[in-house]
């Protein structure tokens, strides 16, 4: 079995740190595979609505002009963009990720946007689970659907807290794993009658049949709300967006 398809309790059972390697460098590849065809998809399969959703997080972490900003498990730079936005010319925004295909994608975005503003990104291949960064160093960090996406959640919100400021903000947004059955279902019908199948024809049928997995492997907005509070933060608060289909946690440190 693929830890692709391993669930986080087996993973974690496994307590292996070989079985983590691997399984980071199995996702880190997967994210490589999907990358040419990721932006898109998103796309279609949300009809463009992730676009408000990402809108939503950056909103919610607090962004303003001239801070020093983050945007973990970055990709093709959703919402490095958008938080270049927020940051403007006097400010500074690092896009973070270990799949080298995703930034590369990023890269070439923000080389066809070409805003002014997009001078100010810099982008960072890096492992959310040991930032080359100091202490304090960020005034507000962004993380979408990255947190479902690493070995150790635990670990990825001390490092975020560790890098934010006092007083600062994390925004974290991901599929909501809801505790209401009927959106439960909603969202599992979505995935397997419409987000596979669809996937099925790119080719990428193992890929989102993962992050069906991921989802249901992940936490409940409370389960995240406690992992804040554990790893330090201060106060943290989980939102259910998309009709409950999407979630995002803010944390202040
Ligand atoms: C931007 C979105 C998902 C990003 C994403 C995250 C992952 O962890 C993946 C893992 C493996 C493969 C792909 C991904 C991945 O793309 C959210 C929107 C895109 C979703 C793929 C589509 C979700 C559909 C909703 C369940 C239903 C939408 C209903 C609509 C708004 C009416
Ligand atoms: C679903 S994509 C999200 C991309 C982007 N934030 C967005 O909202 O579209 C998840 C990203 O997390 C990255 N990722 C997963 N684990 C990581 C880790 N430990 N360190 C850095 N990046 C990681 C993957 O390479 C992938 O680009």
């Amino acid at each position: 079995m693929s830890c692709l398809q391993l669930s986080v309790p087996l993973l974690a059972a496994s307590r292996s740190k070989r079985t983590a390697v691997r399984c980071a460098s199995d996702r880190q590849e997967l994210f490589n595979r999907i990358a040419p065809v990721y932006d898109n998809l998103n796309d279609l399969l949300s009809f463009g609505q992730h676009r408000i959703w990402k809108r939503m997080a950056v909103s919610w972490s607090g962004a303003k002009p001239g801070d020093s900003l983050l945007d973990l498990c970055c990709g093709s730079g959703d919402l490095t963009f958008l938080m270049s936005e927020k940051a403007g010319e006097r400010g500074k925004v690092i896009g973070l990720d270990f799949s080298k295909e995703q930034l590369s994608i990023a890269s070439s975005r923000q080389y066809l946007l070409s805003k002014a503003c997009y001078n100010n990104i810099e982008w960072v291949e890096g492992d959310a689970l040991d930032l080359p960064f100091s202490n304090g160093y960020f005034d507000a960090i962004t993380m979408g659907y990255g947190l479902r996406n690493v070995v150790d959640k635990r670990r990825a919100m001390q490092e975020m807290f560790r890098v934010l400021k006092p007083g600062s903000r994390v925004s974290i947004l991901d599929f909501n794993k809801s505790v209401q059955p009927l959106t439960a279902f909603v969202q599992e019908w979505m995935i397997d009658n419409v987000v596979v199948p669809t996937a099925t024809v790119y080719g990428l049928a193992k890929e989102y049949q993962y992050l069906k997995t991921s989802i249901d492997t992940f936490l409940t907005g409370k389960e995240l709300e406690k992992l804040a509070l554990d790893a330090g933060f201060s106060y943290a608060r989980h939102y259910e967006i998309g009709g409950g289909l999407m979630g995002n946690l803010v944390a202040t440190r």
